[in-house]
């Protein structure tokens, strides 16, 4: 029997990394939870909070709060931090001078304290953050990822879902690329059960499927939840812990994650959102898909805007 507990560190306990932590607990993903947090008073008032929730749980789970040294023995360490929210009419990649501020700091100082887990990134600008991780950790390729676009599919398959009335998780449909403006849906390998997408609507609806139009929504999903409510949260704790239950599982199963890749897509050096197996050891293997001319330019343009902001880091 496998007795060791399992152990997420979340960094950066606001509105992410709060929601990220109940959902971890409600899924029974991790045996302990540890709070990191510059705001000492509110990480332990989460670390309480929770506590009280973790009750109903039917297993024992530990949460406490630690300084950022005390990472040596962590699984999984989840960055959530942030520099401060957007402003109106600003883009993730907006977030970049302040959150690579503080990630530039984070990252040795786990590394010099003998972290050797996986790094799971959040923060935005996501793909150039886990970039940025993966840079300054020195760790291999496999041992960081970032949720990159696989909040933005499952809102893909949530739409596509209700208008079609079928289960999501029947859908079979995703997005590539940036975590950001530049991302698309790929249409070419998306369907149900082998049928294409757009002839299910068709069939569904009697309407052709506007596709742009679809991918639009998906792309601005988040920023119709920010408008509305200043932040989103509840959908990226969901993202966390789905990714976390697939690592810690060893599933294999392939998600639309943001990965380093060396080769792959014909891309070097880069974080973007592939699909990619997950196992213990973080991502398996990138799985490549033969796009379309369009999706490879759309996946190329992708590529470039990453670089472009990844050669603004600190
Ligand atoms: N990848 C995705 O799909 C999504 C990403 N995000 C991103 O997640 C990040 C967090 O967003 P929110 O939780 O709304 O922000 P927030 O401002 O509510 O929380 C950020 C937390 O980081 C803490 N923090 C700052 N510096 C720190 C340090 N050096 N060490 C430890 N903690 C530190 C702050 O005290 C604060 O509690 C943002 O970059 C946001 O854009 C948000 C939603 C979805
Ligand atoms: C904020 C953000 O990145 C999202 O909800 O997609």
């Amino acid at each position: 029997m496998n007795t060791k507990a399992r152990k997420v560190m979340i960094i950066g306990t606001g509105n992410v990394g709060a929601s990220a932590a109940y959902a971890l607990l409600n899924q029974n993903i991790c045996e302990e939870l540890i709070l990191v947090d510059v705001n000492a008073q509110r990480v332990e008032g989460h670390a309480q909070d929770l506590a009280d929730a973790a009750a109903f749980m039917p297993g024992m789970m530990t949460i406490s709060t630690r300084s950022i040294e005390a990472c040596a023995d962590v699984d999984i360490a989840v960055i959530t931090v942030s520099g401060g929210a957007l402003k109106p009419g600003q883009t993730r990649l907006d977030e970049l001078a302040n959150t690579a501020r503080i990630v530039k700091n984070i990252v040795p100082t786990m590394m010099a304290n003998g972290f050797n887990g996986i790094f799971l990134v959040a923060t935005n600008p996501c793909d150039i953050i886990t970039w940025q991780v993966w840079s300054l950790s020195g760790l291999p390729r496999n041992q960081v990822i970032g949720t990159g676009v696989w909040l933005d599919t499952t809102r893909l398959r949530r739409l596509l879902a209700q208008a079609l009335d079928i289960g999501a998780q029947s859908i079979d449909a995703f997005i590539m690329g940036e975590h950001g403006d530049t991302q698309f849906p790929v249409w070419s390998h998306s369907s149900i059960y082998g049928s294409p997408i757009a002839d299910v609507y068709q069939q569904k609806t009697g309407q052709p499927l506007d596709a742009d139009a679809l991918a639009d929504r998906v792309r601005r999903h988040g920023f119709e939840i920010f408008a509305r409510k200043g932040c989103t949260e509840y959908g990226i704790a969901g993202t966390i812990a789905e990714i976390c239950r697939n690592i810690f599982t060893g599933s294999h199963r392939a998600l639309a994650i943001s990965c380093i890749l060396d080769g792959e897509y014909g891309a070097h050096d880069v974080a973007i959102g592939v699909p990619a197996v997950l196992t213990h050891s973080g991502v398996e293997q990138i799985i490549e898909l033969h796009l379309t001319e369009d999706e490879v330019a759309k996946f190329n343009h992708s590529v470039e805007v990453i670089k472009a902001n990844i050669a603004r880091l600190p």
